[in-house]
């Protein structure tokens, strides 16, 4: 190694003992068992689920503790316990309201740290004491510490123990002490958390899931095709911004557009209210404990309208200009006859049910009327000029990929674009042809460039980014075609199909997976290909584990929209040192019906995968960062101390 860069490492570790003390360190944390990494996906603004699964670390809380308490407490007085752990506001204030003494009180407290400590000792024994001192609650570090390292022994140490404890109470901190130990049991029982796409659309609280995403202490991100539109909408295209206001339109989310991210509305509405009348074909999707008024759902209705006609026309322009993007089937817009109301598909003709035409010019369909046009600029303007949007976006490209190699797996939310042989399956771009791993780097360069120039709307970038939510061969839609036009206006439900790349079926098959490992510079007896955005029918019996073990599927439907299809809600999927395990959750209704009968939503757990051996930090990705620096500290010592 260059001396140059030992002699400025020398100014970090000046002494002989310096450099010891780091390798003995690092060579200790080599050796801990691997942290345990959490896997979802396809959150689609279920932040209130989301949380908690979070919160529960997918059972592993509940696990811990039934594995420390189970001698002594009652099922009850474990799942009791557990949703402390989960929800310590809300279930302090439940359990305060039954006692009748403050003695008694008192003595529950006692009782409660002196178990989450344990917790705590429990949780944190695979990690090294600074790392444990991090995940601590500030103010409490000192205590805590000194809680944790007591023994039993001595009984001196134990009086001491008490004291503190009965000091924390009568200064009446043993609310906040339970509250933050309850933090940090709940972190420390994952040590890593993957989010395998589609943080967004159709459910209500995206920009929640954000923010919890931002404060999590270790995470990464796929970007699903949901994620890519909204940041397509960010980076300037303006087809990316009309799909993000349709969906929410249609899912009734328009508040995450005007409330959470403050963008204005008022323009659209007024186009929408000047051209569109009710339209049964756009009424927006409700759950059953949303309430609208009439007048409530026909604006929404005409706004839905209003932008899905914006968004067809916006479309035609880039199939235009971008042969290779193989999509003139989807110019639907040339393809009616606007005077009877029908539409030519493939050959076929069809009515039109529910025509909402008014702005379209028959002979130049996809013209936008100026007034379209200056809304859906002050659309973009706004979008691209909201802090909080811009902190999210922002956050989903630093933390976000196309794909990750992780410990061993790949990690995509879509697929890897296949023909029906197994082959790896190639796109044109501007006369050069791509396919597999170089393909994911085209998009993502594209992306990154997209996102880097705002400004930019009709550059060849800006195009690829709609082409990922909407193109054959993108990686992250894996369809043919999306059939947008045709599931709002023609009944025949065959034109609603949207055919699937092969590679859904071919990954079924376990030279498939590996192959595609491979293509991925992976070891394809280690790894395993984790995959999200299809929701796996577990009603109709489909294995979320596939290809014998080297395919997991974990898209179970935490979007409400989707579980009728799954029969679940969700899947997660977890690795400790120990294996994989897939956890199929239920419906969850609420956190009200968890705090009050302690109804746990898991279900349940299924083996992927186990380890031989325990799995140790050694062999995981930071593993090898950190066997690199001992290496480096070697070499300096050999180089600066050790002649
Ligand atoms: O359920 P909706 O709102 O009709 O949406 C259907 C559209 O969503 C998609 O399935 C994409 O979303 P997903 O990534 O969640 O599958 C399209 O292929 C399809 O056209
Ligand atoms: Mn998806």
């Amino acid at each position: 190694m260059n001396t140059k860069y030992l002699d400025l490492l020398a100014q970090k570790y000046n002494s002989e003992e310096k450099v010891v003390t780091e390798i003995i360190n690092l060579e200790a944390i080599l050796n801990l068992p691997k942290g345990t990494e959490h896997f979802v996906s396809d959150l689609h603004g279920e932040y209130k689920a989301f949380q908690h699964v979070l919160r529960n670390g997918s059972g592993k809380v509940k696990e811990k503790i039934s594995d420390l308490f189970a001698k002594e407490l009652s099922e009850e007085e474990i799942t009791e316990f557990a949703t402390l752990v989960y929800y310590p506001e809300e279930k302090l204030q439940l359990i305060k309201s039954n006692f009748n003494s403050t003695q008694e009180l008192n003595q529950w407290y006692t009782e409660m740290i002196e178990r989450m400590i344990k917790l705590i000792s429990y949780a944190s024994s695979k990690y090294t004491r600074s790392k444990l001192r991090k995940a601590l609650p500030e103010q409490f570090v000192y205590i805590i510490e000194e809680l944790l390292y007591k023994t039993d022994e001595f009984t001196n140490k134990k009086e001491y123990y008490t004291k503190i404890v009965q000091e924390i109470i009568s200064l009446g901190q043993a609310d906040k002490l339970i509250i933050g130990l309850s933090y940090t049991t709940q972190r420390l029982v994952v040590d890593h958390l993957h989010v395998v796409g589609d943080i967004y659309d159709r459910g209500p609280e995206p920009d929640k899931i954000m923010e919890t995403l931002i404060n999590y202490h270790s995470v990464d991100i796929q970007w699903g095709n949901h994620d890519v539109l909204w940041l397509g909408a960010f980076a300037g295209s303006k087809v990316c911004l009309a799909n993000i206001i349709r969906i929410c339109a249609r899912y009734n989310n328009l508040g995450i557009i005007e409330d959470a991210y403050g963008i204005n509305l008022r323009p659209l509405l007024n186009l929408a209210e000047k051209y569109y009348d009710d339209n049964t074909a756009f009424r927006p999707k409700k759950q059953p404990e949303e309430k609208l008024s009439d007048y409530e759902e026909w604006q929404i209705t005409k706004i839905h309208q209003a932008i899905t006609m914006i968004q067809f026309k916006l479309e035609s322009p880039i199939i235009k200009r971008r042969p290779y993007f193989n999509m003139s089937d989807r110019l639907l817009l040339d393809k009616v006859d606007y005077d009877k109301n029908e539409v030519t598909i493939q050959g076929e003709t069809h009515p039109i049910e529910n025509p909402c035409f008014a702005t379209v010019n028959p002979e130049h369909p996809e013209e936008l009327l100026d007034e379209e046009a200056e809304v859906i600029d002050r659309l973009l303007f706004s979008v691209q000029h909201s802090e909080k949007l811009a902190r999210h976006m922002k956050f989903l490209m630093k933390k976000g990929s196309l794909y990750l190699k992780y410990n061993s797996n790949l990690l995509i939310h879509g697929c890897i674009p296949l023909d029906e042989d197994g082959n790896m399956e190639s796109m044109e771009v501007e006369g050069k042809s791509y396919k597999g791993r170089e393909l994911f780097d085209v998009f993502e360069r594209n992306l990154l460039h997209a996102f880097a120039h705002p400004e930019e709307t009709d550059d060849l970038a800006t195009d690829m980014v709609w082409y990922l939510w909407t193109g054959e061969s993108s990686s992250l839609f894996g369809k043919r075609a999306m059939t947008t036009f045709e599931r709002y206006f023609i009944k025949d439900k065959k034109t609603h199909k949207e055919q699937k790349n092969p590679y859904y079926h071919l990954r079924e098959q376990e030279d498939i997976c590996r192959k595609i490992l491979e293509e991925f510079d992976m070891d394809p007896d280690q790894g395993h290909i984790i995959n999200g955005h299809t929701p796996v029918k577990e009603i109709e019996g489909e294995n979320p584990i596939k290809a014998n073990g080297k395919m997991i599927v974990i898209d179970g439907g935490f979007s409400k929209a989707y579980q009728p299809t799954t029969g679940i809600a969700g899947y997660t999927l977890l690795y400790n040192s120990y294996g994989m395990q897939l956890v199929a959750h239920k419906h969850f209704n609420s956190k009200e019906e968890i705090l009050q009968n302690g109804m746990d939503v898991l279900s349940v757990k299924r083996l992927v995968d186990k380890e031989l051996e325990r799995k140790k930090v050694r062999e995981t990705n930071i593993g090898e960062e950190l066997l690199q620096q001992v290496s480096i500290l070697n070499d300096l010592l050999e180089y600066r101390y050790l002649k």
